[in-house]
């Protein structure tokens, strides 16, 4: 049986600790993230109290009446802001959509910033003014949490310490807030339709909020799946496919997939809150030299993340 090594790491040694801490942390995640692809993070810099707020608003905004949400979906925007609803997004591969409806949020910026004009502007949910001020600091925090630990995987991969500093500054990244909805009668349901399908994550990393309720799964080397727990209010954090590419699979976009319940708790909701680190758009994401050799030839064309994005939203039936 192959090994499932998902650590638990304290961000916080990384950002204060010493040198030879800092140097722990940075081998601990790379040789996690060359494994297995997955680790759990405590001392992020999200309270408890900041986690409770948030699903509170999360709870609130799905709650909305189905016709009110709907205002808030953009067919246009291909789902990367606002709703999303029911039966839209499947998983590559898939045939059945997954089970879920979904708000997606961005990059938010001072008006004199270069890349302004190139993303969509927020969408401000009126009916509930804090779901807007709670997703903001949430999305700020996981923003700098993220890039303190790309700054630790660049040690790692003998980057400059700063490789990914202004790849990321004013990036692409979303916070979705995701509404996995309760199914009162399971036999309706076509055979193959879960929460969500097994996929890869699109961006460079995801720090995901611990969800309200069991279900994420790994698929680890050996094709079983392993469940991921996460300790309290830690975030669970994996590569996705751009790190991967980048790394020329050094670093590994691990499969995962999210469950359903047994079928007595399929009537219960469950909610999860992913942030999807992804850069600008122009980040050339061809493969570093220093990952290629002889045994490790060039898997990957040269693409940069914008052209990559487009690809993959395609691919999952949110863009035409
Ligand atoms: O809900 C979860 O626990 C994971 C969600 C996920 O993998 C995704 O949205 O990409
Ligand atoms: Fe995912």
């Amino acid at each position: 049986m192959s090994t499932v090594n998902i650590p638990r790491l304290d961000l916080n040694t990384y950002i204060n600790g010493s040198a030879e801490e800092k140097k722990q942390f940075s081998d601990a995640i790379g040789k996690a993230f060359n494994e297995t692809g997955f680790v759990t993070i405590t001392n992020h810099g999200l309270s408890k109290e900041l986690i409770d707020k948030l699903y509170e608003q999360v709870k609130a905004l799905f709650a909305l009446p189905e016709e009110t949400k709907l205002q808030y979906e953009v067919p246009e925007l291909a789902g990367q802001r606002g709703y999303t609803g029911k039966n839209k997004e499947t998983a590559k591969g898939f045939k059945v959509p997954d089970l879920k409806e979904f708000w997606q949020i961005g990059q938010f910026l001072p008006d004199d910033a270069p890349e302004k004009a190139s993303y969509p502007d927020n969408m401000q949910v009126k009916e509930l003014p804090d779901f807007n001020t709670i997703t903001e600091e949430v999305y700020k925090k996981l923003e700098a949490a993220g890039k303190h630990l790309l700054r630790a995987i660049a040690v790692y991969l003998g980057l400059s310490e700063n490789y990914f500093d202004d790849k990321v500054e004013h990036g692409n990244s979303i916070l979705r807030t995701l509404h996995y909805f309760p199914i009162t009668d399971p036999d309706s349901l076509p055979d193959d339709a879960v929460r969500a399908g097994a996929h890869e994550d699109i961006n460079l990393i995801t720090l995901l909020i611990g969800a309200s309720a069991d279900g994420l799964e790994l698929l680890t080397r050996d094709n079983t799946w392993f469940p991921v727990t996460a300790f309290g209010e830690d975030l669970v954090v994996n590569v996705g496919d751009m790190l991967q590419r980048l790394t020329n699979n050094k670093l590994k976009s691990t499969t995962h997939r999210v469950v359903n319940p047994p079928r007595e708790q399929m009537k219960n909701s469950r909610f999860s809150v992913p942030f999807f680190l992804h850069p600008k758009s122009g980040m050339d994401l061809t493969c570093l030299p220093s990952t290629i050799d002889a045994n490790h030839p060039k898997m990957y064309e040269d693409i940069t993340a914008g052209e990559y994005l487009d690809e993959r939203l395609r691919e999952i039936g949110l863009k035409k």
